[in-house]
């Protein structure tokens, strides 16, 4: 972990708060004019003013970066993706351009079955260097904490080697990773018209492995037609509860099935999709202060319409954005895509998604109180943009603003020339 200043940003974005912000909260990032950050041991000392804060240090005790003609904003926080997984689906890919639907997929037999073989014949070694490149891609578009769920396996052997791939990641890398199971991701050929029994087994056999080793902090469900009911997903998430496990859905993605409400009913951190919510699920989830996680590149991938960002805002709803990152409905780690949907098309404002990738990212997985804002005491996680204002992100359309990258107080991306740099 580094001692590091970084000073005389033109704009130090703080994105300022521990906990998800709601409504009009969000449209506020908190912007310091010449701004100076002070990093000791990876974790944020001091922030402010650049004259102010220069005044009382001795610069000679840690590594200085000169960011004048910059912003300086806190490392992203992607908080839903599937990055550990064997195989690709081009050719699903492909077919969807020529017609064919996600779910026709699927219930032919391919879509997450596909992944499913491919983790399955993977090695644990093959998924650790899959994962590592994977990461590193993240990093380099600013991404500093990111969630990531198992899913792919739906078998206890292979469930729990995805989890512990990313186990073995969170040591090599320098990115944190927050671990969520999602054995109950499909219904494997084996349980073919028995969900029900699925799940039985799922909270028989794999769940209390999952727990009695640590190896996820959440459990995760896909609740959709044909895959798995409102019954099926609040049995298994109130056991998860009960275990000790946070909760997290997949909620009201393809047709309207009432996830976002089981989301409030049960205490989820957070429900994710949401393009079919009702406005009584919208209301429920911010009265009862789940995240709404939403993921456009998702929708714009499957070319259907974008969950409405706006209204949940409007609605007192904590919304955060992530990539879901997978390799069959949304292939792609980047950041600039979502700030160019979110904006452009989903009426959320520069500021909402900063604040959306940022500190209520940060929500959408509990880590608000140690990541997601430059606030002292928390994590020395930032990024350097190449440009003077944040407004460049999503005005430079689809293309990486991001030059340096700071983990834990250390430069771990240059943009500018070598890249990686841990
Ligand atoms: N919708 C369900 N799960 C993933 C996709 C998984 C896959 O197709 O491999 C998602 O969040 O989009
Ligand atoms: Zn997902």
């Amino acid at each position: 972990m580094g001692n590091m200043i970084i000073k005389n940003a033109n704009q130090l974005v703080t994105c300022s708060g521990f906990k998800g912000k709601t409504g009009k909260e969000m449209d506020d990032i908190h912007v310091i004019e010449n701004g100076a950050v002070v990093i000791e041991d990876g974790i944020i000392k001091k922030v402010g003013k650049t004259d102010e804060i220069m005044a009382n240090v001795d610069e000679s005790k840690y590594e200085v970066i000169d960011a004048t003609g910059k912003a300086v904003l806190p490392g992203f926080v992607d908080s839903h993706t599937h990055f550990v997984f064997g195989g690709y689906r081009e050719k699903e890919f492909d077919m969807r351009l020529r017609g064919c639907s996600y779910m026709e997929i699927m219930q032919a037999g391919g879509g997450i079955a596909n992944s499913t073989n491919g983790t399955l014949k993977a090695s644990k070694e093959d998924l650790i260097e899959l994962g590592k490149k994977r990461l590193d891609s993240m990093l380099k578009f600013g991404v500093t904490t990111v969630e990531g769920k198992s899913g792919y396996g739906l078998d206890f052997d292979t469930e729990i080697k995805q989890l512990e791939v990313m186990k073995e990641l969170e040591k090599i890398h320098p990115m944190d990773i927050s671990k969520t199971f999602l054995g109950a991701h499909a219904v494997p050929v084996g349980y073919k018209g028995r969900g029900e029994d699925f799940i039985d087994y799922i909270i028989e056999t794999v769940l209390p492995h999952v727990v009695e080793n640590d190896l996820a902090e959440f459990c995760d469900i896909f609740c959709e037609k044909n895959v798995f009911s409102v019954e099926e997903s609040r049995k298994l998430l109130n056991k998860a509860k009960e275990m000790g496990m946070k909760l997290k859905l997949h909620a009201d993605e393809i047709v309207h099935l009432g996830g976002a409400d089981l989301a409030a009913e049960v205490g989820a951190v957070s429900a994710d999709h949401l393009l079919q919510a009702s406005d009584e699920g919208i209301t429920k989830m911010a009265e009862a202060g789940v995240v709404a996680t939403l993921l456009p590149a998702t929708a714009f991938s499957l070319k259907e319409h974008y969950a409405r960002g706006r209204f949940m805002i409007d609605n007192g709803c904590a919304v955060a954005l992530a990539t879901d990152f997978n390799p069959g409905s949304c292939h792609t780690e980047s950041i600039p895509l979502l700030f160019a949907l979110s904006t452009l098309y989903m009426n959320m404002t520069i500021e909402e998604a900063i604040t959306a990738l940022t500190i209520n990212g940060a929500a959408a997985i509990d880590r608000a109180h140690e990541v997601g804002s430059i606030d002292e005491g928390k994590k020395g996680d930032l990024v350097i943009l190449e440009f003077p204002s944040y407004k460049f992100i999503p005005y430079h359309i689809g293309v990486n603003t991001v030059e340096k990258v700071i983990k834990g107080g250390k430069l771990v991306v240059n943009n500018e020339n070598s890249g990686l740099l841990y």
